[in-house]
């Protein structure tokens, strides 16, 4: 008998709602276009880029996997840097810009990437006034804080990706260490996706258990410290271009939590106003996802030196945020 697809090939579809786009064909666009397309959630997927073809081929050979994986999600693809087709998107994932290479820090792609985000997120604020935008783009801090500025959107329809992966990394690295499985591990990580990044292991567990009473003070820190270098550790392996599997993951999950309206709480990067007594800056902070962006940051429990890391990212990202206006 042939191999069934995983839908078992019914024609019974379910409900599919709304638009994402993904702006960037590259690694990270094309792997979070797959997995937004493989939810089986959103109607369309939109795949843009300025480069003519790509999303395209891409979106052609996403949907070709359709029958096989079992989803009715369609992908449309848009070269040569046309916004057609995007319009009306109710989410659009920023991914436009340069990926670092060996030995550059993200802050490295600051001006080159502006000027790609800025133009962006004009185009976005013409074609999808209402959208909620998740940015990705590096420096992650600064380029958020430029989205929000060029778009002109109220500052809760407009976040960055960084939290979800940093987390996500610590969480892999202390499995690891443990030896136990992922699922078994919370961990959760603040601040800015930079050098001021901001591991949480007071609010780390493992099967409920505080990280502290099964892993020893010095292995905790090692870990800590290797999740602060999470992205570069890829890229030196990679050698060219940086990580996309993991993000991708991160960005299409707020995705998925912003349409389906699901009030998930993760770390994102948003506008912080008050919480935590940092003010005024787009930080890395726990925040309720939904049909609106960020409905609320939530405000845990940190330690005296957590809390004093955050508030010494809050001040590093502020400094750099203010210069991006003039990008
Ligand atoms: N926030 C995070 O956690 C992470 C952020 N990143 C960042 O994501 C960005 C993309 O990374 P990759 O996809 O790996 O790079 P890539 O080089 O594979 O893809 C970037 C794509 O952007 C396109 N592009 C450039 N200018 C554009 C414009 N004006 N309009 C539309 N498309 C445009 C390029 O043609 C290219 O296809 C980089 O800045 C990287 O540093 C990557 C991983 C994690
Ligand atoms: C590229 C990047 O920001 C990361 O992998 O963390």
């Amino acid at each position: 008998m042939a191999e069934q697809p995983r839908n078992g090939g019914s024609s019974q579809s379910r409900a599919l709602n709304g638009k994402v786009t993904v702006v960037g064909a590259g690694f990270y666009g094309s792997t979070t276009a797959l997995r937004l397309a493989e939810y089986d959630v959103f109607e369309t997927v939109v795949l843009t880029d300025i480069v003519e073809g790509k999303p395209e081929g891409l979106a052609l050979d996403i949907n070709q996997s359709r029958p096989i994986e079992g989803f009715e999600t369609k992908v449309v693809g848009v070269g040569g840097g046309s916004y057609e087709g995007t319009e009306g998107s109710d989410v659009v994932v920023v991914t436009a810009g340069v990926p670092r290479k060996p030995g550059m820090s993200r802050m490295d792609l600051i001006e080159t990437n502006a000027g790609i985000v800025r133009q962006v997120a004009e185009n976005v604020a013409r074609t999808s006034p209402d959208a909620v935008v998740i940015v990705v783009s590096n420096p992650l801090d600064e380029m958020t804080a430029l989205a929000q500025l060029a778009t002109g959107f109220p500052k809760q329809r407009v976040m960055g990706q960084a939290g979800m992966l940093d987390t996500a990394r610590f969480s892999h690295f202390v499995a690891e260490e443990l030896g136990v499985p992922v699922a078994s591990v919370r961990t959760l990580t603040l601040g800015s996706h930079g050098d001021t990044m901001v591991p949480v292991p007071s609010r780390c567990t493992v099967d409920s258990k505080p990280l502290a009473d099964v892993l020893a003070a010095d292995r905790i820190e090692d870990l800590v410290t290797r999740t602060r270098n999470g992205g570069a550790e890829v890229v030196a392996l990679l050698k060219t271009g940086s990580a996309y599997y993991a993000p991708s993951a991160a960005a299409a999950r707020m995705a998925k939590a912003v349409i389906e309206d699901s009030g998930a709480v993760m770390p994102v990067c948003t506008w912080v106003d008050g919480e935590y007594d940092i003010s005024g800056v787009y930080l890395g902070v726990e925040a309720e996802i939904g049909r609106e962006g960020v409905r609320r940051v939530v405000q845990g429990d940190l330690t005296e030196s957590e809390l004093a890391g955050l508030r010494e990212a809050a001040e590093a990202v502020r400094a750099k945020q203010a210069d991006v206006a003039d990008l």
